[in-house]
């Protein structure tokens, strides 16, 4: 299987302290791959220096494109790294708690803030909001939020809110989500789905996603390959099992 994205050696320091002790990982495209570890072990860095939001010290961060070209880019700005197609739930403007969830979706679109949405109708830009809208629909149908479109996104549910996020990274017309903790905060029935619908995409559409996770215990059920985080280094990798039954993991993570 080829990859999308890959970092090598990346070490990344806060002064004194290394936060990143040469990290290597590889995403398999089309696949779900999670990244654990305890509080502090590095994964929200490592995000941050995939996305551009941090310069590492050393390493470097490869990106291929859809031809299998690799494109080095190490240090570009997040602006530029969401471009080629890299996606973070939350680098999207946040979504906008008085919007509906349809509204939602077409601000991510035409890159605008959320204000804009009603103006633009009005400019009579009608044939433009109607491919938008189709688009947005058959998204929201993929996240089964369809019945919610209308709805002002400050009434959502968390689970719910959790999946507009993602239908946002989705109309942004992302080739991988990373997603930040996708389930923390939504209750277990809800986790699932969220983390049922992910996998839909992931298979229906071709959509590659890197997921940091605590819960799991649901994580686990879902994803194709895990890297384990501790201290800055991958302290393992695997399949969910390989990993959920590896001592060093168990040791410094599960805790026995
Ligand atoms: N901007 C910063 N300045 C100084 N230290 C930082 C900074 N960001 C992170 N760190 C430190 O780097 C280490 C790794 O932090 P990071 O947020 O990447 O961990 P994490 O694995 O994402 O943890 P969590 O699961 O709690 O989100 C921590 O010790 C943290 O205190």
């Amino acid at each position: 299987m080829a990859s999308i994205l890959s970092t090598q050696g990346i070490v990344k320091q806060f002064g004194a302290f290394r936060a990143l002790d040469g990290v290597d990982i590889s995403v398999e495209r089309q696949k779900i791959t999670l990244i654990i570890g305890p509080n502090g072990s590095g994964k929200t860095t490592l995000v941050n220096v995939i996305t551009g939001v941090y310069k590492p010290e050393s390493g470097k961060v490869f990106y291929m494109k859809r031809d299998g070209r690799a494109i080095d880019i190490t240090g570009w700005p997040p602006h530029k790294i969401f471009a080629v197609g890299i996606v973070r739930t939350f680098q999207i403007p946040q979504v906008f708690q008085k919007l509906t969830v349809l509204e939602n979706l077409l601000a991510v679109a035409r890159g605008q803030r959320g204000e804009g949405v009603i103006s633009a109708l009005v400019k009579n830009w009608v044939k433009e909001e109607e491919e938008l809208a189709k688009k947005a629909f058959s998204i929201l149908k993929a996240v089964r939020l369809v019945d919610k479109w209308n709805t002002p996104a400050n009434l959502l549910s968390a689970g719910e809110m959790k999946l507009l996020e993602l239908a946002r990274a989705l109309m942004a017309g992302a080739d991988l989500i990373i997603l930040d903790e996708p389930i923390a905060g939504v209750p277990i029935d809800q986790a699932h789905e969220v983390f049922k619908i992910v996998r839909d995409i992931n298979q229906q559409q071709a959509v590659t996603f890197l997921v940091i996770e605590h819960r799991i215990d649901i994580a686990f059920k879902y994803v194709d390959y895990v890297y384990a985080m501790a201290s800055g280094r991958i302290i393992s990798k695997g399949l969910p099992e390989e990993v959920a039954n590896d001592p060093k993991v168990r040791e410094v993570y599960i805790g026995g």
